[in-house]
């Protein structure tokens, strides 16, 4: 569960201000104008960026000065989401333990992991030897070896060809039921939400302008226009 209350964030003269909450096991998209202020949204809910005031809650927790690695959020970047000197496997196990000491039980997450995500024949690869799905596959199995109840996916599937991003959002799709979790996807690409009519957030200029479903947004002509939907 996610609970933005009156959260203000400043950079420099520009104001955003966010209230919303996301239930447990919602899969939210995020859409609106290169710098609206999605990325801003994710970072405070990552602890990447502390609010000027408000509070959010996560899981019923007042996590507003929490620590990024202390929150029960994972997060899952365009790219550059992997260490180029480490192989697949070392790249899954910092999911699992800073040091890549890994115990007995924790290596059989990992390979049940590497299976689940369908590269268990790559666990000696570096990444650099991967197509940028493999890539993305190994940060969401890293991501699920947190586990960690909240996934936040900024433009995750972007630099994918349409086949492959099809793919990912299956794959993303099955894992979100299997581990229940609640995510929220910040994207540019509207047929990225078009078919599952999801919960959508608009932001424009630092604020929500708009929360509901899809077929919803498509109804709402003023923002639709906006969009260009
Ligand atoms: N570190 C920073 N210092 C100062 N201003 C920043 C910083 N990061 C972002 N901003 C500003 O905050 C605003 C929101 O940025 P943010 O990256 O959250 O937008 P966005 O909606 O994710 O944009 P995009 O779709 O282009 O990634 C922008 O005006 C941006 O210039």
């Amino acid at each position: 569960m996610i609970e933005l209350n009156e959260v203000v964030y400043l950079y420099d003269s520009e104001k955003m201000l966010f209230n919303f909450t996301a239930e447990q096991g919602e899969f939210i998209t995020i859409l609106g104008p290169s710098g609206a202020g999605k990325s801003t949204l994710l970072s405070l809910i990552a602890g990447f960026v502390i609010p000027r005031s408000g509070k959010i809650l996560l899981n019923n927790q007042d996590e507003t000065n929490t620590a990024p690695s202390k929150r029960p959020v994972s997060m899952l970047f365009q790219d550059n989401n992997l260490f180029t000197h480490l192989t697949v496997e070392q790249n899954l196990a910092l999911g699992l333990s800073p040091s890549l000491k890994l115990t007995p039980l924790q290596q059989q997450q990992l390979m049940l992991i590497a299976k689940r995500i369908g590269l268990e024949a790559y666990l000696s690869t570096y990444p650099t030897q991967l197509s940028g799905g493999q890539k993305q596959r190994v940060a969401i199995g890293r991501c699920l070896l947190q586990h960690r109840p909240i996934l936040l996916l900024d433009e995750p599937f972007s630099s994918l060809d349409p086949k492959l991003k099809k793919e990912m959002f299956e794959l993303l799709y099955q894992i979100q039921q299997e581990y229940q979790l609640t995510i929220l996807m910040v994207t540019h690409q509207l047929d990225d939400i078009a078919t599952s009519n999801n919960r959508c957030l608009v932001i424009v200029e630092g604020k929500i302008v708009f929360d509901g479903n899809y077929q919803q947004l498509q109804s709402h002509t003023t923002i639709a226009a906006f969009l260009g939907i």
